[in-house]
């Protein structure tokens, strides 16, 4: 430590001093060898520092020149070491205080950064760092850094300067102590005022934590507060949709009741100018009987009328022609007619016999017309027969959804009821498969078979020219039921039974429509075979898209089976796919239009050719045979 001083000491003393010194210090060495090197080192030392002319001998500080020196010398050495020893432990003694002054001026930073070394080694990372964090406030001017700036370490030197001296040691260990207590003091005003501003957030903290709290604790009661009001909202909710519901079907209802009246209604009133079937009594036996109307009366009584015009005037004229055959030459013997007056009587009943052939078109034109509407009537009067007839007539709710209206129609096995879904709140069209109770059990079970074929053929398509199946459930040990796309129009067996021949624009885009429902059938995996397509199998939504029902007959066909390995009915199912659908279909429609009896009953032979073995639908055929082909175009 000494050495470091003394460097710096004598890299601070001028020139002139240094050189001063240098001479001394020869002399002492060439002249008094005997002085101990203890005293010559710590000579040494001081030397260097600065001198004040005061503390040396008025001889030496007056006079610098080699010749004083001398003279020094020689009038006494021993005066000179005396004197110079004397000097040396003055300046050794101020010594402790000296270096300090120095090292004050030459700045603060210096002192500090060693003792910082020093405590360096002592303090842990922690103490480091609230250190660094105290001189961030100090520098940021926050309290504790001005204390510190305040502060001036003692101006004595760290016991580098004369570590031989107990003195100057224990003023090094006090400053020391100092500064670790200053250092500590320092700690603990940061930590304190850590501590309370860790206080401060503590107390934040938990007031904001109770305020949280208290908001959790709202939340909650706005919470159950919610639940209750959406449990209530699902209550009224369930009592509304019930009265909702409630409502609806009594609407429903009346409104069916209401068409229901009006349907028979008008159904006495057409009975009165269209017929309508009377009982004839012949001894026990009660047979039925249709009883023409009175607007198909009236025209056959204008229609027998006009026969009997023609028939007489025919007459007429047929004497006329005999009398002007028998007069010969001459005039008529009775009336005295010529030529030309019989000529002329024959104009005026041939003119008269083409006046009531216009009139008999016209009636037969108007009787036609009857004849269709008394088919609709039959027909509707054979609903509402069967509605009052059927056990579904009272406006049921089934399986808690569907609320029947009424009687669409009755087929063979099923009734079709208008009903309303009351969850999809649409319209739909529920058929009714009964089975007969007198039925055995094989029956009721082959039946069964075919309905769940059907429904499981059926639910799968998808198309917007095959009614579209949505539902199916059982009602009873012998009754249950699909759930169809409601079409409002009417039947393409109605349509066709309304006009004597359809115009043929008309008959290809239905022809069209149904096709595109073949294709999709026959594109889509696994294949359907419909069977069973005839005209009252093609229905018609409200805007007049056709669409195909019924696939109680229709089959699936399975791609891996060859046409060799396939059942009888499966084959003559392949040919009729390829005849008997497309073919059919469309030939039926254009003997509709071309209205050629002989071509019908030709492919139908050649039908029946094609599968003799499916007594089914064979019997299918006769019975559409029956009902279309000979009851339209016979
Ligand atoms: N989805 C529907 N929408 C509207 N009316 C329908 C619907 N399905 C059937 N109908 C009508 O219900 C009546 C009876 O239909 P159903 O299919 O039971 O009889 P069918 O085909 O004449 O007889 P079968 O099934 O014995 O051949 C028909 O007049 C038909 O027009």
């Amino acid at each position: 430590m000494s050495d470091d001083v003394l460097m710096q000491l004598s890299s601070n003393s001028n020139p002139s001093d240094r050189s001063k010194l240098a001479k001394l210090e020869a002399r002492m060495v060439g002249k008094s060898s005997s002085s101990s090197p203890a005293v010559q080192s710590t000579w040494q030392m001081p030397s260097s520092v600065k001198f004040g002319t005061e503390e040396l001998p008025d001889s030496l500080s007056s006079s610098d020149s080699e010749d004083d020196m001398c003279c020094l010398i020689q009038n006494g050495r021993e005066f000179l070491i005396q004197a110079n020893t004397q000097k040396r432990k003055r300046v050794i003694e101020d010594d402790h205080i000296m270096p300090l002054q120095l090292y004050e001026g030459a700045g603060d930073g210096r002192i500090k950064a060693t003792e910082n070394t020093e405590k360096g080694s002592s303090l842990d990372d922690s103490q480091r760092k609230k250190q660094v964090r105290g001189r961030g406030r100090q520098a940021t001017g926050r309290g504790r850094g001005s204390k510190s700036t305040d502060q001036t370490w003692p101006s004595a030197s760290p016991s580098t300067v004369v570590s031989s001296n107990g003195h100057l040691e224990n003023s090094s260990v006090h400053k020391e102590n100092w500064s670790k207590e200053h250092l500590e003091n320092e700690e603990k005003t940061a930590l304190k005022e850590e501590i309370s501003l860790l206080h401060g957030k503590v107390a934040l903290l938990e007031e904001e934590l109770r305020k949280l709290r208290q908001g959790a604790v709202d939340h909650q009661q706005l919470c159950h507060q919610l639940e209750k009001e959406l449990r209530d909202f699902k209550d009224r909710d369930q009592q509304m949709k019930a009265k909702r519901i409630k409502i609806l079907s009594d609407l429903l209802i009346s409104v069916s009741k209401s068409e229901r009246q009006e349907a028979r209604m008008k159904m006495r009133q057409e009975s009165l100018r269209l017929g309508n079937v009377g009982v004839i009594r012949a001894g026990t036996v009660i047979s039925e009987t249709w009883e023409d109307g009175q607007a198909l009366k009236d025209i056959h009584t204008h229609l027998k009328s006009l026969l009997e015009s023609k028939e007489a005037i025919e007459k007429h004229r047929k004497s006329l022609k005999k009398r002007q055959s028998d007069k010969g030459d001459g005039s008529d013997a009775e009336t005295g007619m010529s030529e030309e007056d019989f000529l002329i009587q024959d104009e005026i009943y041939k003119s008269r016999l083409a006046s009531i052939k216009r009139e008999e078109e016209s009636a037969l034109r108007e009787r036609d017309r009857y004849e269709l509407e008394k088919a609709r009537h039959i027909r509707e009067m054979k609903r509402i027969r069967d509605e009052d007839a059927s056990r579904f007539n009272n406006f049921q709710i089934l399986n808690h959804r569907y609320a029947l209206l009424n009687l669409l129609g009755k087929g063979g096995f099923s009734e079709v009821y208008k009903a309303f879904d009351l969850v999809e709140f649409r319209y739909v069209a529920c058929k009714l498969h009964s089975l007969n109770a007198q039925w055995s059990e094989e029956k009721k079970q082959s039946y069964m078979r075919h309905a769940i074929r059907e429904y499981n053929i059926h639910k799968t398509l998808v198309h917007p020219h095959i009614v579209r199946l949505w539902d199916y459930f059982e009602i009873d040990h012998n009754t249950f039921c699909t759930v169809l796309e409601y079409c409002s129009g009417k039947d393409l067996d109605a349509v066709l039974k309304a006009v004597p021949v359809l115009p043929e624009k008309e008959a290809r885009i239905i022809i069209v429509q149904i096709f595109q429902g073949l294709v999709y059938l026959n594109k889509r995996t696994p294949k359907i075979i419909h069977y069973d397509l005839k005209p009252g199998n093609v229905l018609f939504d409200e805007v007049g898209v056709a669409k195909m029902t019924d696939f109680g007959l229709s089959k699936i066909v399975e791609d891996d089976v060859g046409t060799q390995g396939m059942e009888l009915t499966s084959q003559g199912a392949g040919t009729y796919w390829k005849h008997a659908g497309i073919s059919a279909f469309s030939y039926f429609m254009l003997l509709h239009i071309t209205n050629k009896q002989s071509e019908a009953e030709q492919y139908l032979s050649f039908e029946q050719g094609i599968c003799p073995q499916n007594a089914l639908i064979s019997t299918r055929l006769h019975s559409y045979r029956q009902s279309w082909m000979f009851g339209l175009l016979a």
